[in-house]
């Protein structure tokens, strides 16, 4: 059976893991846990909303690809995606716009690429004040050169990304319907 990996990319709070939950929750398809050093935010857990490494454990992994990312280290690992190929041929992933790229260049037709974006940058301060975010880390990332690059789809993923502009969640979620009915027949 054809593998897919959904790869959910965009700027920071442009709703990728909001999105991601959703092909979880109505589509079965498990996340990939990546990893990362940052430390967990509020209500995240271990092994669920990623595995949280230090410098010496995040190296001990085998990595498709790994970045840095406001000051943090973030890495996909070999194991980790095929935990999640075990359970299901079709599963998702939340990546920067250069892990995405990455895929994109090893994964070809098996990285079925969503860029998410907003009509308005400043609502993405307003959703990710909203969700609790540290102001201390919130200035951090806004200031990130990784946080500005991600505001644009890479030229690397034009004609290879599904462009999705997440102002509304139920426009958004038959947007990603129409996308995941495709890749899957095709
Ligand atoms: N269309 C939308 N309209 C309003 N709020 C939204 C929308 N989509 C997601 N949100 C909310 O915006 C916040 C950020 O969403 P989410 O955490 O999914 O973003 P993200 O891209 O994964 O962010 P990060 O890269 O920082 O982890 C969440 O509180 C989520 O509920
Ligand atoms: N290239 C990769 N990007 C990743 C990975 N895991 C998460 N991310 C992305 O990093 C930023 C910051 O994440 P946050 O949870 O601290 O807000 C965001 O764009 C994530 O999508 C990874 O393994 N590789």
């Amino acid at each position: 059976m054809k593998k897919r990996v959904f790869v959910i990319t965009g700027a920071t709070g442009t709703g990728k893991t909001t999105v991601s939950d959703y092909l979880r929750d109505y589509y079965h398809m498990p996340k990939v846990i990546t990893h990362t050093t940052r430390p967990p935010r509020k209500g995240e857990m271990n092994g669920v909303d990623y595995y949280f490494e230090n410098d010496e454990s995040f190296d001990q992994n085998h990595y498709l690809e790994q970045v840095a990312y406001a000051g943090y280290r973030y890495g996909s690992s070999h194991e980790g995606l095929d935990a999640a190929f075990e359970s299901n041929p079709y599963i998702t992933i939340v990546l920067d716009t250069k892990g995405a790229v990455t895929y994109a260049e090893q994964l070809g037709e098996e990285a079925v690429i969503i860029f998410l974006t907003v009509s308005q940058d400043a609502d993405l301060i307003d959703r990710m004040t909203k969700r609790g975010d540290d102001s201390m880390m919130l200035k951090e990332r806004l200031d990130s050169p990784e946080y500005r690059r991600d505001l644009t789809l890479p030229s690397a993923l034009k004609n290879v990304a599904h462009v999705i502009v997440n102002d509304n969640l139920a426009t958004t979620k038959v947007k990603i319907d129409d996308i995941v009915t495709a890749a899957i027949a095709n």
